[in-house]
């Protein structure tokens, strides 16, 4: 098997067969877009559920001296408390429909990782849950690095809502920049070295309604 095999990741992700198939948006690092993951109304119950039951935070950051809400809501769940921005956010406690989530994506990234020797066992811990009230909500350019994450993570990310546009660029070719447009119910898989090589962010557009995210990451501790 190649390393980095989208299609066996593919196979082993459902029992039933994905809306759509997988596409491959770079082979190294890999970073892989399961359209389809959770049906459409299964994606739309859950986004409900977490609009209404979630305890949403728009935390305030400071940049060069000044403080600003975040332009989005959030909601850090996990077993550990995590740092952005230089500032401690303590977890909430599991969702049970987040973590039956979180169950699924670490059965697949066991085996996953057990074909495909480079993406190790890590099973997900945590997530940040992010809410885009709508077009104007956004998250700056960014790399998910942080030293918690320990080196080469692996984060997947699942979309809920309006169908909006990650951009992706390379760290030193901004140049080559692309657009991932990430459907309701659909897994984006950012493998080993993704957080290394490209920079993402999900920059404001005239688009109508909410979105929700949920990435999915291992904390070292
Ligand atoms: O909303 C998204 O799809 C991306 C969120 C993200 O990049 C993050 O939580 O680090
Ligand atoms: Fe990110």
């Amino acid at each position: 098997m190649p390393p980095h095999d989208p299609k066996a990741l593919l196979e082993l992700l459902h029992e039933a067969p994905l809306e759509a198939p997988s596409q491959t948006l770079v082979e190294t690092p890999p970073l892989y877009y399961l359209p389809g993951l959770i049906s459409e109304s299964d994606a739309s119950d859950l986004q409900d559920r977490l609009r209404q039951e979630l305890d949403w935070q728009q935390p305030e950051l400071t940049l060069y001296g000044r403080s600003h809400p975040i332009p989005r809501q959030q909601v850090w769940m996990g077993d550990h408390a995590y740092r952005y921005s230089g500032r401690d956010f303590a977890p909430c406690p599991w969702h049970p429909t987040v973590a039956a989530l979180r169950d699924r994506l670490n059965d697949l990234l066991e085996r996953f990782s057990a074909v495909d020797k480079s993406t190790p066992t890590s099973a997900f811990n945590s997530v940040l849950i992010n809410r885009y009230r709508n077009g104007e909500d956004r998250m700056g350019w960014h790399c998910d690095n942080e030293a918690e994450l320990g080196d080469c993570p692996t984060i997947a990310s699942i979309s809920l809502g309006a169908t909006r546009p990650m951009r992706f660029r390379w760290k030193g070719r901004s140049s080559e920049a692309f657009n991932v447009w990430l459907e309701s119910g659909s897994l984006l898989w950012m493998g080993p070295g993704c957080q290394e090589q490209l920079e993402h962010a999900l920059l404001p557009r005239k688009i109508p309604g909410e979105r929700i995210n949920l990435t999915f990451r291992r904390l070292v501790v």
